[in-house]
């Protein structure tokens, strides 16, 4: 049976609907971020690039380092967005999107976030680059999705127990990432970590400017909450979305993250720039290695 019209959704070139891509323009190795702008600081490390494609926030730039064709491609911010963009890179590999069928043959891709966040912990500072070995999804998106079964619910139950989190917010769910690439983009320069990711980064990451949240020690729980010794190291927005749809999809996924603010200390980076290259450039090459 041939999918709806009304479900995979294609433009009048045949490319996939928000992204805007061809099957034939995506490489298995996929690089996203938040930041559209951050593509060109990416592919400008490139040997050549083949394809630049633009719609809304999806910003996709496909080439080759160091002889690997790779995929770089913005997501935007938030997980509303990574289930789109996860679901539309698997519907390119995974899909004849003329037949408009499920292949026989699934192909998984590797997926590599390369993104900015805040530390909750006062030993982990500004300029750190955390690889998410786990995340925990504020955001609620993978109850909307059947397979819970890679979900780690005794992880969340403790958190939930622990920080007597509000059931008027999402519940959380705790997803691990890729062993093969976390272990491929990890060195003595990076920290293994577990990732919250946030709904939002003000109000949803208890940052005041003028409209108050009901708890202020909402971070101090999250920052005090442990299992077996693991203990959540930064904030940010998307990673549970593409550690979630990548287990449910059959993809490989890791989060890499610069550290720009610390949240227990106050600070925030100043060179966030000169340090958001080095770790392009870092995991570029750990990426070819
Ligand atoms: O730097 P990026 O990849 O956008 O990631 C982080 O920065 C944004 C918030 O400033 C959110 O998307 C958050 O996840
Ligand atoms: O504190 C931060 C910094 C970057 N991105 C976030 O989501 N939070």
């Amino acid at each position: 049976m041939s999918l709806k019209a009304s479900e995979l959704i294609l433009n009048k070139d045949g490319s996939i609907y928000h992204l805007g891509l061809l099957p034939e323009e995506l490489a298995h190795t996929v690089i996203t971020v938040g930041d559209p702008a951050r593509v060109d600081s990416i592919s400008k490390h490139f040997d050549s690039i083949e394809l630049k494609k633009q719609k809304r926030e999806f910003n996709t730039h496909t080439g080759s380092y160091k002889g690997k064709r790779i995929t770089v491609m913005s997501t935007g911010m938030g997980t509303d967005n990574i289930d789109i963009a996860l679901t539309e890179l698997d519907a390119l590999v995974n899909i004849d999107l003329k037949a408009k069928k499920i292949n026989d043959k699934l192909t998984s891709l590797d997926i590599i976030r390369i993104g900015t966040t805040g530390s909750v912990r006062k030993e982990i500072p500004v300029d750190s680059f955390i690889v998410s070995e786990w995340a925990l999804g504020f955001d609620g998106l993978m109850h909307y999705y059947k397979d819970d079964s890679f979900l780690k619910k005794e992880i969340a139950a403790a958190f939930v127990e622990q920080t007597n989190w509000s059931d008027k917010k999402a519940y959380p769910y705790v997803v691990e990432g890729s062993k093969k690439l976390i272990e491929k983009l990890s060195s003595d320069t990076t920290i293994k970590g577990f990732t919250g990711t946030n709904v939002g980064f003000y109000g949803p990451q208890a940052r005041i400017l003028r409209a108050d949240v009901p708890d202020h020690e909402m971070n101090d729980k999250i920052a005090n909450f442990s299992y077996k010794g693991l203990k959540i190291t930064n904030l940010e927005m998307e990673t549970s979305g593409i550690y979630g749809m990548s287990k449910i999809l059959g993809h490989h996924a890791v989060s890499m993250n610069l550290v720009l603010a610390n949240r227990a200390t106050g600070e925030f980076a100043e060179n966030a720039k000169v340090m958001m290259d080095k770790l392009i450039l870092y995991c570029l090459d750990r990426i070819v290695a």
